[in-house]
């Protein structure tokens, strides 16, 4: 009772004065920072204007999700993704104010993976024609699809898919089949309930020929009624570890026929009399939505990342607890070394994350954009190659952060209010779907490996790999803060790393092992390889944005000291690896160590400010703990208060269970 009285007594609306003092105390304007990381005032002014006008509308209140059932959820995801399409014929947005609006909502959609893969893979891997006829139906939700690849006995092993559509000449379909059990598709979001149309993945067959993996259109309900229409069945595969808005879902479809023009035809096609023909691309090509899809989750992995250091953060100034100096005033969490440590170097890596993600969307653009379109496909291993090591890399950082940034919170980070959970919980998912993040790091290391032998060859390697064939003298960090010191340090454990993984493979081969059986004996070895090439791409791309960011000095401060703590905290996290490539010795270890605690003692008065610049409205952090006023305990109670759980004084289940007991117990 005493808590709750001097919980209500305290103003809610004024910010809390320890927060105050941190941001008054800052070496930077956030507002600054904030325009160097949304791309300057015209960006940032535009995202501000989407999210303002998106919370001010009260079906886009997020605040009670943490309290909904399943069906709720679902019901408020599919009122939002309306909502977001009227938003399209009133105001006018479009895909641009829909992707800031999605970002900002945590795609909690019933048709985010119609905006995300649906049409993304309609405009991929469609003709000019099949676009016209298709893509306004969905713009305007006449045909809400999902992207149905995966099916319950495969989802990794495209080659092993089961699912079947053969070419009927006489009727000039595809007659579509799931081989059961292990044929029917499994996972694809919105496919239990939201969706009219999947774009389903099968093996095209022509007079018993196969010719792998095709993308096929096939309409799965009546658009008028949503029953599903004859030979299919769909439904939700059941709950999952979050109650995530989405329906992911399964499918069956027994002899479904579907017109010839229903294959996507960019890159192959099927004549009427039934010829197979390839007209352009390579043989991955209709593997094109994964790469864009991938590229997409290194931002995910950044928005995961920062948000749950914004929410850590923030808490971490307010809360006060046990004893600093002896008989003084609590102290605020914050001011602990060790909660330094747990936050300050992940701040640092978010802010890594952000040029991570900048770099993947803009070289993705880049190669689809002006290559693709043009027929060059160079640059398509090297992309696949990042695109699936970056997203396996960034989302397993990421959700270890979000883990320990939860952790930090103490027991208020085990609350649903914390908003901590939810983004662990719901980003969870990234390491699996979209490529599992093991098999993701092997395809790096598959084109890793031959970039190398190309290197030792004295041939030309891929753009990313220019450091193979440079020239650094090992054990020449005399400066632990000098950035192209640092640079040198990462990229001989990188590449010692993968000399490792090369060595072994050839001594594996010498042995008399088959290509196959080195490649799994040694794939341990050549995840590491991966994630040394990963984690030496990913620093020193930070040290390069930063230092040719032209920007104000004190911003350019800041940026240089996350940059220089994000290297040393990755170098201490494997320090054997770096060891033992002799890029550094113990010494020089130790000094790594000092380092990164100088650096967490100067970084310390600009936490909030850096957390803050990262611009997260309240409603999309959902957290009762990072909330920008810092008036946790006021929002804590009051979501309690409103927490179902509390709305009758006096639960059902006494009356029904407690009281006949008590009172059979009586007689
Ligand atoms: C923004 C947030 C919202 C997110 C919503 C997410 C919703 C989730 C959706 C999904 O999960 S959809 C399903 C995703 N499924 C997968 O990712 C499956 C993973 N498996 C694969 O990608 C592949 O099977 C494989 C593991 C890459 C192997 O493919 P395959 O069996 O065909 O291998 P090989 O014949 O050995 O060929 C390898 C050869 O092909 C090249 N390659 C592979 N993929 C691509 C690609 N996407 N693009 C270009 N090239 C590709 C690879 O580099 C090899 O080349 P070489 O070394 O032989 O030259
Ligand atoms: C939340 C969520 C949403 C999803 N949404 C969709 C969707 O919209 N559409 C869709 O089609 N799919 C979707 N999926 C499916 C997803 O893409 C697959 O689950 C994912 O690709 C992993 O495949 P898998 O489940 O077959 O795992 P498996 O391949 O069975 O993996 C199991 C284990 O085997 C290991 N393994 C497998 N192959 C290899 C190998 N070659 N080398 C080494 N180790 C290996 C893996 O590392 C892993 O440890 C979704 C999944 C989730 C969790």
């Amino acid at each position: 009772m005493a808590l709750v009285e001097s919980s209500i007594n305290l103003e809610v609306g004024k910010v809390n004065p320890d927060l105050q003092k941190e941001r008054d105390g800052a070496s930077f304007n956030p507002n600054d920072m904030t325009l160097v990381l949304l791309g300057g005032p015209k960006r940032a002014q535009h995202r501000r204007e989407v999210v303002r006008q998106l919370f001010s509308d009260p079906v886009f209140n997020q605040e009670m999700r943490y309290s909904q059932s399943k069906t709720e959820r679902y019901d408020q995801a599919m009122h939002q993704s309306i909502r977001l399409a009227e938003y399209m014929i009133e105001k006018g947005w479009t895909d641009k104010e829909m992707q800031t609006a999605a970002v900002a909502l945590h795609y909690d959609l019933a048709t985010a993976v119609h905006a995300v893969m649906f049409v993304p893979t309609i405009l991929r891997l469609a003709t000019p024609e099949q676009q016209a006829e298709w893509l306004p139906q969905a713009a305007s939700f006449k045909m809400i699809g999902t992207y149905a690849q995966t099916e319950l006995g495969h989802g990794t092993n495209l080659k092993a898919l089961e699912t079947t559509a053969t070419y009927d000449r006489s009727s000039e379909c595809f007659i579509m089949n799931t081989p059961l059990p292990s044929g029917m598709k499994w996972w694809p979001g919105g496919l239990g309930k939201s969706t009219t149309h999947a774009l389903v993945t099968a093996n095209l067959i022509v007079d018993g020929q196969s010719h792998g993996f095709q993308v096929f259109l096939v309409q799965l309900r009546d658009v008028e009624t949503f029953e599903e229409l004859p030979g299919i069945e769909v439904g939700d595969i059941g709950p999952r570890i979050s109650v995530s808005v989405t329906d992911n879902g399964y499918l069956i479809m027994r002899n479904v026929k579907i017109p010839r023009n229903n294959m996507l035809s960019k890159y192959c096609t099927v004549t009427s009399e039934g010829k197979f023909l390839r007209q352009e691309g390579t043989a991955k090509s209709n593997y094109g939505t994964m790469m864009m899809v991938r590229a997409s989750i290194v931002d995910l992995a950044f928005q995961n990342t920062s948000q749950a250091v914004t929410i850590a953060t923030r808490y971490g100034a307010v809360r006060r607890q046990s004893e600093l100096k002896p008989g003084a005033k609590e102290p605020q969490i914050i001011d602990f070394v060790t909660q330094q440590y747990k936050l300050i170097p992940n701040i640092a890596l978010a802010y890594g994350l952000h040029f991570t993600k900048e770099y993947m969307l803009s070289y993705y653009h880049q190669v689809f954009e002006e290559e693709i379109q043009k027929g060059v496909y160079d640059s398509v291993p090297e992309l696949h190659s990042q695109s699936c090591g970056l997203k396996a890399y960034c989302t397993d950082l990421s959700m270890d952060t979000v883990e320990v940034c939860r952790r930090s919170c103490g027991g208020h980070g085990f609350m649903m209010a914390s908003g901590l959970c939810s983004l662990l919980m719901d980003g969870l998912g990234s390491v699996t779907y979209e490529g599992e993040n093991t098999v993701l790091y092997l395809q790096t290391a598959r084109f890793l490996m031959k970039n190398y032998a190309a290197a030792m060859q004295g041939g030309r390697t891929a753009r990313s790999l220019a450091f193979l064939t440079a020239n650094h003298p090992t054990c020449e960090l005399l400066d632990v803060f000098n950035l192209p010191q640092l640079q040198a340090v990462f990229d001989v454990r990188a590449k010692f790393m993968l000399e490792c993984g090369a060595v072994r493979m050839s001594e594996s081969l010498k042995n008399g092992r088959q290509q196959y059986e080195a490649w799994n004996e040694n794939s341990v070895e050549l995840v590491r390889a991966s994630k040394a090439y990963l984690d030496s791409f990913t620093a020193v791309n930070f040290m390069k944005r930063v230092s040719t960011l032209d920007i104000k000095p004190e911003l350019k401060d800041v940026l240089m000291k996350l940059c220089r703590l994000h290297a040393l905290h990755r170098i201490v996290s494997s320090a054997e690896e770096f060891l033992q490539s002799m890029a550094i010795n113990t010494k020089q270890l130790e000094d790594i160590r000092s380092a990164e605690i100088k650096l967490l003692a100067s970084l310390r008065p600009d936490a909030v400010a850096l957390v803050d610049s990262f611009d997260y409205h309240d409603q999309t952090l959902n957290s009762a703990l990072g909330r920008y006023d810092g008036n946790v305990y006021e929002k804590m109670y009051d979501l309690t208060k409103r927490n179902p759980m509390n709305e009758q004084s006096v639960h059902p289940a006494i009356h029904k269970y407690l009281k006949p007991f008590q009172a059979k117990a009586r007689l």
